[in-house]
C-alpha cells in the first residue's frame, strides 16, 4: 500500500510527514519526508492544552479551535508531500495520557486530539486514526506503538539491538535475536528541558546542547531523582509528557541556575535510559538513537557515559531519525487497514497481540 504517516509528537514543535510503501509488515519504497513547524501561537496553545486537559471537556471551544488549527496543518503536510496514498496514518496530538497503573483497578485513559474526518474530507484519502485507545481499553499502556515498526526496519541488523527515541519523552525498543520485543518509555527526554529553556531563555529548546554543556550536574537533585520508583518499575510502562514535572520540582530542580538545571535534566534523561537497560533480557550490541534529542551533543555525551554499549544516531543504519515516527505511522496505518496487531504483550502489556485504530473514508 501507499501510505502517508503523520506524527505530532510531545515536543509540540510541528507535524512530521512521510510517504512509505508497505504492507504493514515489510517496508518497501521510502518516499518524501518533511516537517511543518507549528507557529509559536499554536505551539503555546497546545502546551496550554497539556496543562488544562485533565479538567477539559471535549466540547471546550479553546480545545476545538486548537484541533481545527492542528488538523489544518496536517492537511497542509499531506498536500506538501504531494504523492498519492491509499491510507493516511494520523496519530493526532496526545494531550493527556493516563494508562492503567499495575496494581491499581482504575481504568486507563489516553487522549489524542485531531479531526480525522476533516483530514479525510480535505485530502480525499482514507485516514487511520485513534491508534492507542483499543490497547488502553484492553489494559495495555497504549504506548509505545512504534516498536513493531522498529523491528521491521531492523530486520537485517545485528541483534540484540536497542532503538531509542529521544522525543519529548524517550522510549526504547529492545529486539532480540529471535524477534522478541521488549519496549517501554524510559523517562523524560526533551520535554522538561524544552520547558526549562522557554522559562529561562525564551528559546524553544537548547540548540546543540549549549546551555547544558555550560552547566554542572547537581548531585542533590540527581540523588533525589534516582530514588524515583519509575526507574525500578518493570515494563510495561508509559508516560504522560508532564509526568516528571512535580518530582523534578520537589527534588529542587527549579532552584538551579539555568545552565546547571539544563545539565541536570540531560543527566537525568540519560540515567533513565541506563536504568531501562536493566529491564532488557540481555545487553544490546548497540543503541541506535532517533528523535530530536540525537541532535543534542550534551544528551549524546551523557548517554555515551551512562551506557556500556556503543550509542549511535540511526543514520548509521541508513534510517532517517527525524522521520522515523512519521514513517512508522504510515506502516501502522497499513496494519490498521489489514487488521494486523499494533500492540503486543512485550510492548504495551496488551493481553495478546492486539489490533487497533479506526478508519475514516473520504466520502463520510
Ligand atoms: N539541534 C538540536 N539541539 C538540541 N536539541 C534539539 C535539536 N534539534 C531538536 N532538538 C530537540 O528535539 C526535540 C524534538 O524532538 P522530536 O521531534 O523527536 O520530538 P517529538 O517527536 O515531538 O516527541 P515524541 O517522540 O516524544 O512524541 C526538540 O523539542 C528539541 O528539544
Ligand atoms: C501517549 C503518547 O503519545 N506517547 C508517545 C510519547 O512520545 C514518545 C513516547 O511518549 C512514546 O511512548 C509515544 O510515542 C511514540 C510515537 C510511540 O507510541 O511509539
Amino acid at each position: 500500500m501507499r501510505t502517508i504517516g503523520l506524527m505530532s509528537g510531545t515536543s509540540l514543535d510541528g507535524v512530521d510527514a512521510a510517504w512509505v510503501e508497505t504492507d504493514g509488515e515489510a517496508i518497501g519504497r521510502l518516499g518524501p519526508v518533511l516537517t511543518l513547524p507549528y507557529d509559536p501561537s499554536l505551539r503555546r496553545d497546545l502546551r496550554q492544552l497539556l496543562d488544562r486537559a485533565p479538567e477539559m471537556s471535549p466540547e471546550d471551544p479553546f480545545l476545538q479551535g486548537c484541533v481545527a488549527r492542528l488538523t489544518d496543518r496536517h492537511v497542509e503536510a499531506v498536500r506538501a508531500i504531494g504523492w498519492p496514498a491509499d491510507v493516511i496514518g494520523f496519530h493526532g496530538q496526545t494531550i493527556l495520557h493516563r494508562p492503567a497503573r499495575p496494581g491499581t483497578n482504575a481504568a486507563g485513559f489516553t487522549w489524542q486530539v485531531g479531526d480525522a474526518q476533516r483530514l479525510a474530507r480535505e485530502t480525499g484519502m482514507t485516514v487511520a486514526h485513534d491508534f492507542r485507545s483499543a490497547d488502553v481499553a484492553a489494559g495495555g499502556q497504549g504506548a509505545p506503538l512504534v516498536p513493531v515498526v522498529h523491528a521491521a526496519m531492523a530486520r537485517d541488523l545485528p541483534k540484540p539491538l536497542a532503538v531509542l527515541n529521544l522525543g519529548g519523552v524517550a522510549n526504547v525498543t529492545w529486539i532480540g535475536a529471535d524477534g522478541t520485543l521488549v519496549a517501554f518509555d524510559t523517562g523524560p527526554a526533551n520535554g522538561p528541558l524544552d520547558d526549562w529553556l522557554r522559562l529561562h531563555t525564551g528559546e524553544a529548546f537548547d540548540r546543540d546542547g549549549r546551555l547544558a554543556l555550560a552547566g554542572q550536574v547537581d548531585g542533590g537533585v540527581m540523588a533525589h531523582m534516582l530514588d524515583h520508583p519509575w526507574l525500578l518499575a518493570p515494563p510495561p510502562k508509559s508516560l504522560d509528557r508532564l509526568d516528571f514535572d512535580r518530582a523534578l520540582r520537589e527534588a529542587g530542580a527549579g532552584a538551579l541556575s539555568p545552565a546547571d538545571g539544563a545539565a541536570t535534566l540531560v543527566a537525568f534523561a540519560a540515567v533513565c535510559v541506563a536504568a531501562a537497560a536493566r529491564h532488557f533480557p540481555e545487553p544490546p550490541v548497540q543503541w541506535l538513537v532517533a528523535g530530536g534529542g540525537r541532535r543534542n551533543p550534551a544528551m549524546m555525551r551523557a548517554l555515551g557515559a551512562a551506557l556500556a554499549e556503543p550509542v549511535r544516531a540511526v543514520e548509521v543504519a541508513g534510517w532517517n531519525g527525524d522521520a522515523l515516527e512519521a514513517q512508522a505511522f504510515g506502516v501502522l496505518a497499513a496494519r490498521v487497514w489489514r487488521g494486523l496487531p499494533l500492540t503486543f504483550p512485550g510492548t504495551t502489556g496488551a493481553p495478546y497481540p492486539l489490533p487497533g485504530g479506526r478508519l475514516v473514508g473520504s466520502l463520510l
